[in-house]
């Protein structure tokens, strides 16, 4: 049974028509989509955010679809019996990871999404940041505090890239030309090494480039939490600082608000986080007024 054989044909046709001044303002708007590993857990979930992307370009929306896949990776390199640690939220990776992470992003997820975006009836193409040298990476470093001495100390990280060119020739190929390009965060250094970028700072960086109208990153929980886990509604850069600099905001939390900062100061026009295993999570906050997660905002 689906989810609309419980309203009548009259409620139908209201929402619809309730959604009309949504999608006229979004009308032929880029909208840069991050969805991240663990959101795409469930098959069914995935399969109804594959077509929520296809109403969005139905409705002359141009989505960019940014995958992650963090839980997807640590589970095969946990096969392959190859550790794997975190430093401020980024994966530290070495030559025997990056083989992996490539296979599992760029290969498995990739294709999956790609194939269930299909299915919905849209024209996926699915690509990577290396293909038409789209995104250009230079190896990341982060400062972090020793624990024993306090004292700030370069972590190297490995194959992991940070953004710093991004050029559009391929992506404007796709975007509004009915095709919807659905990316795996990995880039290409100069030198021609793959880096693992961290997919949140991957969707930043191409929602920056697009100018994007809107950057929504879909996670697996309401959004910013405060220190009661209670759900931050909306949020202020100078906020945000405060809550990475006093520990609030932890983990893979840190990359994400950080790009939601990097995208307003590019200019993106507004960017939320929200949680991706609701169901329509996209279609509620595009085209309700409704807003379900914690925006950021200057
Ligand atoms: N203040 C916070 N509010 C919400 N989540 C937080 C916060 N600090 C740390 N986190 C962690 O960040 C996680 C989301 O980041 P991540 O695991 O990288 O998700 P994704 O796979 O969607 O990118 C949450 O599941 C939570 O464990
Ligand atoms: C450098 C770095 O941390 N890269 C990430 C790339 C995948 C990702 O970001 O996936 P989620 O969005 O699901 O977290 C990683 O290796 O896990």
């Amino acid at each position: 049974m689906s989810d609309d054989s419980r309203i009548s044909p009259l409620d139908q046709a209201r929402i619809l028509s309730e959604a009309l001044p949504h999608m006229q303002r979004y009308d032929e708007e880029t909208i840069v989509i991050k969805y991240g590993g663990h959101a795409m857990g469930s098959e069914n979930v995935a399969r109804q955010f594959a077509s929520d992307i296809v109403l969005l370009e139905q409705t002359a929306i141009n989505p960019v679809v940014v995958h992650g896949g963090g839980p997807q990776i640590a589970a095969m390199l946990q096969r392959l019996g190859i550790k794997s640690e975190f430093a401020a939220g980024l994966r530290i990776t070495d030559a025997a990871t990056i083989e992996i992470v490539e296979m599992v992003l760029a290969g498995s997820i990739n294709k999956q999404l790609v194939g269930y975006i299909n299915e919905a009836g849209g024209k996926a193409v699915g690509l990577c940041g290396k293909d038409g040298n789209m995104v250009t990476a230079a190896k990341a470093t982060r400062m972090l505090a020793d624990p024993d001495s306090n004292i700030e100390k370069v972590v190297d990280l490995g194959f992991v890239g940070e953004p710093e060119k991004v050029d559009l020739t391929l992506l404007n190929q796709l975007i509004g030309h009915e095709l919807i390009p659905v990316l795996a965060p990995l880039a290409t250094s100069k030198g021609g090494q793959t880096f693992n970028v961290n997919a949140d700072i991957f969707a930043g960086a191409v929602a920056g480039a697009l100018k994007a109208k809107r950057l929504l990153l879909l996670t697996d929980v309401p959004g910013v939490l405060d220190k009661s886990k209670q759900l931050i509604p909306e949020l202020s850069i100078s906020d945000a600082r405060k809550l990475i600099a006093d520990g609030t905001i932890s983990g893979g939390m840190i990359p994400k608000v950080e790009t939601c900062i990097y995208a307003l100061e590019q200019g993106v026009g507004g960017v939320v986080i929200i949680d991706g295993k609701t169901p329509h999570a996209v279609l509620l906050e595009l085209f309700t007024n409704q807003g379900t997660g914690t925006l950021i905002h200057k």
